[in-house]
């Protein structure tokens, strides 16, 4: 601002000299040529040109030091006067652009602030845009009184110490069970209702339906070997529509495998913006790890956006849980486990990663690794002093066996701190997208509509890219992949991560029958506890987030009841956009 005011300054101190030039100069140059060519116009015409005499020179060599600027200015040709002026007004003009530009003044027509809040909706959304539309219609307006308001509440300490001090404590039951959205389930299981704008039937969804859910192995006629880990054997019994059955044995025992098999390597992944390591077991298992860097209850710092958050191992863990509990079972099973960082990193690996391990002043053993972000002294991974909790993914086939697809996000942010995307400025933004393959037909659209349902639910806002299995087609689940950046906020709903679910107003039947269970059942809170509790790093979750999500699911459900309101009587509902 102090900037702009000195901007200000200076362009009314210019104004004023080029007037001041302008209007003393002429006027005191027609005072010399009547005094000095009184005589004849064609006297003055020669006279008026010449260069000054040596007696007026030694005339000048007195006067004052402004006398002497009138006179050269005068004795100037008018070509130099001329091009002085030009000049003049160019870097005037060049000022004024300046300030306007950032002061918004409007004179040179450019109507966007570079630091102002960029206004949402394009000149068709007259204000309507997906925010407000969803804001308004439904969180502010919403007249069920269940708690499904964006709740911000910032007096909890950013980074507090006080994972200890909050009780898991079981929800009361909330006053709104849904029956409206109940009666629909009901009636579709009972063979009505089908033609449901919002809840797309099981008879509709190729994800229940599965004419064909042929897995990696049949697809790529693979034999298991006799000494098949059950890595291997999970792996090839990834399937068309999901990576594991319900129930599948070998989650168990992969994570038991990750868990307590001996490390045999350790080497630092390529790619990605933060410090991961691929770890190798006995018998080819591998595992995707993520380093802790926080304790549980240190949440995303107030200043940060989603894109310069720190990941967390502990969200990978919760996440691969929640999506299986979700029954979408389309993340890798992600164990915890605290690793020896002497004998289990620093002896079993090699290369450039060995000299950026260090001792740090509090005697804990410490290393950064190199990466594009957080990879410096600064932001060094400790142990205490040398063990360090981690997460272990289970790793995805390798390319030669299942090569993947990776597919931009339709929802992805913009990764500025100041641009918007697309979805954001057009309130019509899903027509677009469902209008384009591959989510004008199959499955693809329905997944999106989880994968925003279970990213709402962790506050994960990272979700720039997906990925599905090439062999597939486009017939084929997404992956739920990369969950560092989930639960991070555990007092802030992030309603914008809910945008596809809320411009395309169109959910699988199955995954609302999953979210009212938890309101009329056992809250997803104590069932995700439940599940997490065999985590050898077990609690995962700071309880502040276990009670989020239950105060998600019934923004997700409040949303999908707008959504049918909406599609029951759309007049009237277009109406009350506007009130
Ligand atoms: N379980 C896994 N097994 C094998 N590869 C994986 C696994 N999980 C993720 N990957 C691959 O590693 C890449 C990077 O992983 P991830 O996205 O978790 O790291 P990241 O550092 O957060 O990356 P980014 O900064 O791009 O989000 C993914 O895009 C994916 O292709
Ligand atoms: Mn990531």
């Amino acid at each position: 601002m102090r900037y702009f005011q000195f901007c200000l300054v200076l362009l009314c101190r210019n104004i004023g000299a080029v007037i001041y030039f302008f209007c003393g100069v002429s006027g005191w140059a027609r005072a010399r040529w009547r005094r000095r060519c009184g005589g004849g116009a064609a006297t003055c015409a020669r006279d008026c040109k010449r260069s000054p005499t040596p007696e007026e020179h030694a005339r000048s060599q007195h006067a004052p030091r402004r006398t002497i600027a009138r006179y050269t200015m005068l004795n100037m040709k008018l070509k130099e006067r001329l091009a002085l002026a030009i000049s003049a007004s160019l870097i005037l003009f060049t000022l004024m652009l300046v300030v306007d530009l950032q002061m918004d003044y409007g004179i040179s027509g450019h109507r966007v602030p570079l630091h102002g809040r960029v206004r949402i909706g394009d000149v068709e959304d007259k204000g309507r845009s997906a925010y407000i539309e969803f804001r308004k219609r439904f969180l502010q307006k919403s007249n069920s009184s269940n708690g499904s308001r964006e709740y911000e509440q910032s007096a909890q300490a950013e980074t507090s110490g006080l994972a200890t001090d909050v009780e898991p404590r079981t929800p009361a039951p909330p006053a709104d069970k849904f029956d409206d959205l109940q009666q629909i389930l009901f009636a579709q299981l009972q063979g009505s209702a089908f033609d449901n704008a919002v809840v797309i039937p099981p008879h509709r969804d190729l994800n229940v339906l599965r004419p064909e859910n042929p897995t990696i192995g049949e697809m790529e006629d693979l034999e298991l070997s006799v000494n098949a880990s059950n890595l291997e054997k999970f792996q090839l019994k990834i399937a068309q529509h999901e990576l594991y059955e319900d129930g599948e044995i070998l989650v168990e025992a992969i994570l038991k495998d990750m868990a307590t098999l001996p490390v045999l390597h350790a080497e630092q992944k390529e790619g990605g913006t933060q410090l991961k390591l691929i770890i190798d077991y006995p018998n080819g298992v591998q595992a995707l790890f993520k380093p802790m860097r926080f304790a549980r209850d240190v949440q995303t710092l107030p200043n940060h956006f989603y894109f310069s958050d720190y990941e967390r191992h502990n969200a990978e863990i919760a996440a691969f849980h929640l999506d299986r509990i979700l029954g979408f079972r389309r993340a890798m099973p992600v164990v915890g486990r605290v690793l020896n960082m002497t004998t289990e990193i620093y002896d079993v690996t090699e290369g450039d990663i060995l000299k950026t391990f260090f001792v740090s002043p509090a005697n804990n053993f410490c290393f950064h690794g190199k990466c594009s972000y957080y990879c410096d002294t600064g932001h060094a991974i400790c142990g205490n002093p040398d063990m360090l909790e981690g997460s272990f993914a289970a790793f995805l086939p390798s390319s030669d066996v299942a090569e993947r697809k990776v597919w931009r996000h339709p929802w992805r942010r913009s990764y500025h701190k100041r641009r918007k995307a697309q979805w954001e400025l057009q309130s019509d933004y899903c027509d677009t997208v469902r209008t384009t393959p591959p989510y004008d037909s199959g499955r693809r659209l329905l997944d999106l509509m989880d994968m925003s349902i279970f990213d709402f639910l962790t506050g994960n806002m990272d979700r720039h890219h997906y990925e599905t299995f090439k062999m597939f087609g486009n017939e084929t689940f997404t992956l739920h992949l990369d969950q560092g950046r989930a639960f991070g906020k555990a007092f802030h709903d992030e309603l914008s991560i809910l945008a596809p679910l809320l411009q395309c107003c169109v959910v699988r039947h199955t995954t609302l029958a999953t979210l009212l269970k938890f309101v009329n059942g056992v809250p997803l809170s104590g069932t995700l506890r439940e599940s997490m509790k065999i985590d050898p790093v077990s609690p995962i979750l700071w309880e502040p987030h276990l009670q989020a999500l239950d105060r998600r699911v019934v923004i997700v459900l409040d949303a999908i009841r707008k959504c049918v309101e909406k599609a029951n009587n759309p007049l009237q509902n277009e109406i009350n956009d506007f009130v």
